[in-house]
């Protein structure tokens, strides 16, 4: 019997101001917090959200380079937006039901095109606003658009949704899930994810430590913040905080590389984390660090529980 395979990535929703992207992600990431304040610009992607299912996890992540298309130029922001489009496993592109499509849907359209690998599932938002006649409509529109930029493949899917009214929002996340690569949760599930600050730190840390070594290890890094705590005996004018953090990798030799030699590498990770993580909650913060070696832990439920899978 082969157990089902856990799938995880990242994901990005874009789309011209107001096409409805953070209403969406709220309505997919429920309950959670999605994280809309507080943006580090030391992390490329500024996760706003974590769909934590049974059996998958979506990371949605902000993109930036769209949203400012007019601070940059041309090639420059074309390469941009491909960079970091790049890593995500795949893009949600969100355009209204009830607005014919623009020449801001059209330019990111052609942003999108650019991206040969990753998957771009067109969202139809806001069906409630629209009868059933302007939905068949627009989303011939939508498709047509798809070939256009894309050629007879088209975008990845189309799928309308209304966050309003919850309609389809489930199908959108199944529909992301399918194209998430195999892999084990990469963020914990309870309570950290409702303190965006927990995130936060834990994505900090992550960048930190994947800096320059993405390709040796990819998604084999999970990062569980402990504790984030008050140093006693400090006065008001001067806090300090205790963040320990623990990053789990599978091997031994992934380990070596995240230490560096001496532990070198590792003590820039946590100045470089450390740095990000003042910024970020605006108080001196004392990082302890330590990796850890979780092995196998994709498949052994024991491993996952105690990292808080
Ligand atoms: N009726 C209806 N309104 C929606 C829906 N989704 C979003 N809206 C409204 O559309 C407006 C824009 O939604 P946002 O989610 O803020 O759009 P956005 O794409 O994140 O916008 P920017 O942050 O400007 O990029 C808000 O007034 C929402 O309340 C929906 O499914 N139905």
């Amino acid at each position: 019997m082969t157990e089902p395979q856990f799938h995880a990535g990242f994901v990005s929703l874009v789309g011209r101001p107001n096409a409805g992207k953070s209403t969406l992600t709220n309505a997919l990431v429920g309950s959670k917090v999605a994280i809309t304040s507080a943006k580090p610009q030391t992390t490329r992607h500024t996760i706003r959200g974590i769909v934590h299912r049974e059996d998958s996890q979506l990371i949605l992540v902000d993109t930036p380079g769209l949203h400012r298309p007019r601070t940059l130029l041309g090639k420059r922001l074309n390469e941009l937006v491909a960079d970091t489009l790049a890593e995500v496993d795949a893009v949600g592109f969100c355009l209204p039901a009830n607005e014919a499509i623009g020449p801001g849907d059209r330019y990111i359209a052609a942003q999108l095109a650019a991206l040969k690998r990753t998957p771009v599932i067109a969202l139809v938002t806001k069906t409630d606003l629209v009868d059933r006649a302007a939905l068949a409509r627009q989303l011939m529109s939508v498709t047509a658009l798809g070939n256009e930029v894309l050629g007879e493949a088209g975008w990845a899917d189309v799928v309308p949704v209304s966050a309003a009214d919850g309609f389809q929002v489930d199908t959108v996340a199944d529909v992301l899930v399918g194209h998430m690569p195999v892999s084990p949760p990469l963020y914990p599930d309870g309570e950290l994810t409702d303190e965006p600050e927990a995130v936060m730190v834990a994505e900090l840390v992550r960048e930190a430590a994947l800096e320059g070594v993405r390709d040796e290890l990819p998604h084999s890094l999970a990062v569980v913040v402990e504790e984030i705590v008050p140093r006693e005996g400090r006065s008001d004018e001067n806090p300090l905080l205790d963040v320990r953090v623990n990053l789990y990798v599978e091997r031994s030799s992934q380990k070596a590389i995240i230490i560096g030699r001496g532990g070198s590498r590792l003590r820039d990770v946590g100045t470089t984390a450390r740095r990000g993580i003042e910024a970020l909650l605006g108080t001196k913060v004392y990082l302890d660090l330590h990796v850890k070696i979780a092995k196998d832990w994709q498949r052994d439920p024991k491993q996952l529980v105690k990292l808080g899978f």
